[in-house]
């Protein structure tokens, strides 16, 4: 876990082991206190190195072990330790140094960084702290204003950064272990008094309290109800407020009240939730271990829409060359402006000069007969995307990858009409499309191994988070999100306001209530659906619409709000009033508490108090329920599939870890106990009608989340 070896006669290299990341594990902590004895007791060693085995230098505690009871020896007396040895120690940083990894490194004398290196503290995204000095050193060696915005945020920061804020010595372009050496051997006659840096002074601002007050404002509203960003910044008060042997008391009780917190649990569980989700199996046996995704060179895009922009901008950051195509001469100016303005203005926040020579605008589908994919970004119609998809089957060479951005409609009724039905996939981007990281990824069932294969791929290459979904109505997110939305509506007409239901979400933690979120996604979309699903439409009585509509309870408020032209943000009005269309300042609106009232009264509903408590549980608990069918109908592979969609597409709060999550925290004995209480008070809305998956893992003791699949009998898997 550890290796021990003697260089240049006279510096101890330690060097760690433990792929891939070389985590903490209590094995290697163990390795390093021995190491560490070893080359402070030898006197050949006059100075010691430590470094990280295949270019990694350490990626901070093993998140694996929180699970259990701490076995081995703590961290926190072992680098102080090591800080407080009488030889040299230099920490050589390649690839990352992250959370106990980045504070292993700041118990070193000196720090030298490969330039490709990354360095943070995560531990906040994880919902803990740094709790092996992290808190009190970093604020110690780079001021309190610089150290709280790093670990608030759990930013990770290059190797540049780090050396213009002090952290690391050196930085340098060869093998870091090499230049740390020759670093140790210069450094041997050298006082260290001066580089222990628990012993520093933290430098103060004058204005600490209203600067901590200031931060503690900001961290608060962006943290939605998270804990560890508030404890965060009472750690780092501590370092500029007591000494270090004192403030790492602090630093560890803080930890204390987070690490058994279910915060910290639902926060973990997002960790590897995320990463299992690139893992995608098919019931063929194929996935994402053994199938081998194509190379993608050249790709072209059908439509500049908003969703066609986002994804061009997406590929061509990448360095994939792309061929954007419109229908008209107008769209495609208009749609070329706008790719090359959001690509300018990235590149100059990085620096550097935008990659504009990747694109070409054509009107032409004949110029995409060599491409290696297409992503159609066309209206959401299924005439006009299957009239696409047969016409590129006519122009692109056989080989050729053909892809959908719908947000829902049939993947494999557009693999019906090409030649090459195997070649088909969704490949479902989020609005808008190059700053959201979720991608579904719709299989369908002539979907090749390979085709899956390449799609997860790509979209990890653009910096997305790529989920394997089934090909069903709305796929995952989408269909998920109709009962969340109905439940909401159905509040409105009981007695709740837009205002009311949002806040009670936003409180939840949700980045943005379900109304404020309509109003940004556009509300004609939805009525547009309703329409084609034939739920309403000219037949239906304008003035006394129906509230009951195929067998099922319907709520007509949202078309109301739509034949008045409200269709969100876009036309300055929609659930809220904004200053004009496009503006984002949601405002209430009276007209729409003059709707409600009026709709309450033409039907008899005497409205009531709702409490929050009631629309958390009527929305998300339906939402979780919809969840348990797509698993039992194998359109999502895994509860984690379906949380990390909600999480990255959806801005359910991370620290509540997603909605199966959250179903599995609240205890699913409760969800189904208030589903079958909510059906009985509406037995008109199926949704709320219990799922025979959620009464089965009840009934096998309420398994945890990771333990479900064992219980999911799939009789089709569409995966
Ligand atoms: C005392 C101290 O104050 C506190 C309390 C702590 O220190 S708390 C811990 C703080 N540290 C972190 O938060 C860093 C977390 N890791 C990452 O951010 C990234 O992993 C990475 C380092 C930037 C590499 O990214 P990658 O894209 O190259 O590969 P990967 O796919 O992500 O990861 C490759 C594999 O390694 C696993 N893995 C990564 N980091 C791990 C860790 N710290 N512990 C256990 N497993 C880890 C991961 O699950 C995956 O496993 P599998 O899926 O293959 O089975």
């Amino acid at each position: 876990m550890a290796r021990y070896e003697l260089v240049k006669r006279s510096v101890a290299l330690i060097t760690l082991t433990n792929p891939p990341v070389n985590a903490l594990s209590s094995a290697v902590r163990h390795a390093i206190a021995k190491s560490m004895e070893h080359a402070l007791n030898d006197p050949k060693v006059t100075a010691v190195v430590i470094y990280g085995e295949n270019g990694r230098f350490c990626g901070g505690a093993d998140i694996r072990e929180f699970a259990g009871p701490l076995r081995g020896p703590p961290l926190v007396p072992l680098l102080d330790a090591i800080e407080a040895g009488e030889k040299p120690v230099v920490a050589a940083i390649e690839g990352v140094a992250l959370g106990g990894g980045f504070e292993l490194a700041l118990v070193c004398h000196y720090r030298i960084a490969h330039f490709k290196a990354r360095l943070g503290l995560p531990e906040v995204t994880l919902g803990i702290l740094p709790a092996a000095g992290g808190t009190q050193r970093l604020p110690r060696l780079i001021g309190i204003p610089a150290a709280l915005e790093l670990i608030t945020t759990g930013r990770h920061i290059s190797a540049q950064e780090a050396l213009k804020l002090g952290i690391v010595d050196q930085v340098t372009e060869q093998n870091a272990c090499e230049v740390a050496v020759e670093f140790a051997l210069r450094a041997v006659a050298k006082p260290l008094s001066s580089r222990r840096v628990s012993t520093l002074t933290t430098p103060c601002p004058p204005d600490l309290d209203a600067l901590l007050e200031a931060v503690t404002m900001q961290v608060k509203k962006k943290a939605r109800g998270a804990m560890a960003p508030l404890a965060c910044v009472q750690a780092v008060r501590a370092a500029a407020t007591m000494p270090y042997s004192k403030g790492i008391k602090r630093e560890s009780e803080l930890m204390a009240t987070l690490f058994n917190s279910g915060q910290a649990r639902a926060l973990q569980y997002c960790f590897f939730a995320q990463r299992t989700a690139g893992k995608w199996t098919l019931p063929s046996g194929a996935q994402w271990n053994n199938s081998k995704p194509r190379e993608i060179r050249r790709a072209a895009v059908i439509g500049l829409g908003t969703m066609g922009r986002g994804i061009v901008v997406s590929l061509a950051r990448v360095g994939i060359s792309v061929i954007a195509v419109e229908s008209e001469k107008k769209l495609l100016e208009t749609g070329k402006q706008m790719v090359i303005g959001m690509l300018e203005r990235d590149a100059k926040r990085q620096g550097v000069s935008a990659s504009l020579n990747l694109l070409k605008f054509t009107l032409s589908l004949q110029d995409l007969k060599d491409v290696d994919i297409v992503i159609e970004a066309v209206f959401e119609d299924m005439a006009l995307k299957k009239h696409v998809f047969q016409e590129l089957s006519k122009v692109c060479r056989p080989a050729t990858l053909l892809c959908s951005n719908t947000s829902g409609l049939d993947v494999d009724a557009l693999a019906g009409v090409t030649d090459r039905p195997h070649l088909v996939v969704g490949m479902h981007f989020f609005s808008p499309a190059h700053v959201m990281k979720l991608l579904e990824v719709v299989c369908g069932p002539r979907s090749s191994s390979e085709t899956i294969a390449t799609a997860m791929s790509l979209g990890k290459r653009m910096g997305k988070v790529s989920v394997a979904v089934g090909n069903c109505p709305g796929f995952v997110g989408n269909r998920m999100l109709k009962p969340y939305l109905d439940q909401a509506t159905f509040l409105l007409e009981e007695g709740a306001t837009p205002e009311q239901i949002d806040k009670a979400l936003e409180d939840f933690g949700f980045a943005m209530g379900v109304f404020r979120m309509s109003d940004l996604a556009g509300l004609d979309v939805g009525w547009r659906v309703r329409k084609e699903s034939g739920l309403t439409g000219p037949d239906i009585d304008p003035k006394n619409p129906p509230r009951r509509r195929q067998g099922h309870r319907y709520c007509p408020i949202p078309d109301m709000v739509c034949e008045q032209g409200r269709f969100g943000q876009k036309t300055g009005r929609g659930w809220y009033m904004y200053d004009s269309p496009g503006g984002t300042n949601a405002k209430s609106d009276p007209l729409i508490q003059n709707l409600l009232e009026m709709y309450r009264s033409r039907y008899g509903i005497q409205p009531r108090n709702i409490s929050d408590q009631e629309i958390i549980e009527r929305c998300l608990f339906a939402l979780a329920n919809e969840g348990f069918r797509i698993l039992e109908d194998g359109i999502a592979a895994r509860p984690e599939d379906i949380d990390v969609i909600y999480l990255f597409g959806y801005g359910f709060p991370r620290h509540r870890g997603g909605p199966m999550f959250y179903a599995s925290m609240v205890g699913l004995e409760r969800v189904l106990e208030r589903l079958e209480h909510y059906h009985q008070a509406h037995p008109d809305v199926p949704h709320l009608e219990p799922s025979p998956l959620l009464k089965k893992l009840v009934a096998c003791g309420s398994p945890p989340v990771q333990n479900w699949r064992e219980h999911i009998k799939t009789m089709h898997s569409h995966l």
